[in-house]
């Protein structure tokens, strides 16, 4: 597909009969930081979640619509579920490693249980790429084998995304991943995201405007549940087009 990653046509998603993402249309392009913003219950992360059928693992949840990723439509019955959660990695408001396996281990297990990697060599390799290309590696060097519960909130955050990064997936996303962090791990991370937004294009969720507009190419808004709009970013924060995106803006929602 011509410029874009991912793409969400007529989407809508219920919890039993609770409509909570309403027909929405959005495009993502490729080597961009593209973030979904609005207030609590808006249904971000649902939607997030529906673009690597995560969402699948819910509960009576009910999805209509299509999500083409790379132009392959991921809900089209012959289409497996695990492929595209390998394809499309994720990252969690709580960072999530396992705490008694080791630094190593935990950015290891991924490429193991894909058989990614032929030999220890080739597996050390890519845990250090992978180390290296989420900013951590300097930091944990000598001590990969240490358990991964003894790292900082910010460290645990950065090993959570090269433990996702291991996996060399085409998309990433990101569910208000410093939401439980400092300013300074935060502004790491949003370094971090806006150096690998040219490899890997990133779907960021934020309840945070100003972190949208820091970091984020393109911004969406979603209010309970539909689209309000969508642009480049500087467009929607200078020049919003509905008075919904405004009022938000201006903290008056
Ligand atoms: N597993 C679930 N079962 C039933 N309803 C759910 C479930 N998950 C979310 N919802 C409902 O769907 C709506 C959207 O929730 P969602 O978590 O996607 O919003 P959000 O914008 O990400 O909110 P927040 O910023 O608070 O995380 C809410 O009304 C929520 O109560």
């Amino acid at each position: 597909m011509a410029g874009y990653v991912l793409k969400a046509e007529n989407l809508n998603i219920w919890f039993g009969n609770k409509h909570v993402i309403k027909n929405v249309s959005l495009e993502v392009p490729d080597k961009s930081v593209f973030a979904l913003m609005g207030p609590s219950g808006s249904g971000k992360s649902t939607l997030l979640r529906a673009f690597n059928r995560l969402l699948d693992l819910y509960e009576d949840v009910h999805v209509e619509g299509h999500v083409y990723f790379d132009g392959i439509d991921i809900y089209a019955p012959n289409v497996d579920p695990t492929w595209v959660r390998r394809r499309i990695g994720m990252v969690f408001q709580h960072p999530n490693p396992f705490p008694h396996m080791s630094i190593y281990d935990n950015v290891a297990i991924g490429p193991r249980l894909n058989r990614m990697v032929k030999s220890k060599k080739e597996l050390d390799e890519l845990v250090r790429w992978a180390l290296e290309r989420a900013y951590l590696w300097d930091e944990v060097k000598d001590r990969l084998h240490m358990p991964a519960a003894k790292l900082s909130g910010g460290q645990k955050q950065r090993l959570s995304i090269a433990r996702a990064l291991a996996l060399k997936p085409r998309l990433l996303l990101m569910d208000e991943p410093t939401a439980n962090l400092d300013p300074v791990a935060t502004e790491k991370i949003e370094e971090l995201v806006l150096d690998l937004k040219k490899e890997i294009p990133i779907i960021i969720v934020t309840h945070n405007p100003q972190q949208a507009a820091r970091i984020a190419d393109y911004t969406a808004f979603l209010y309970y549940g539909e689209l309000i709009e969508v642009g480049p970013t500087s467009r929607v924060f200078t020049e919003p087009r509905s008075k919904l995106t405004e009022k938000y803006l201006l903290r008056q929602l």
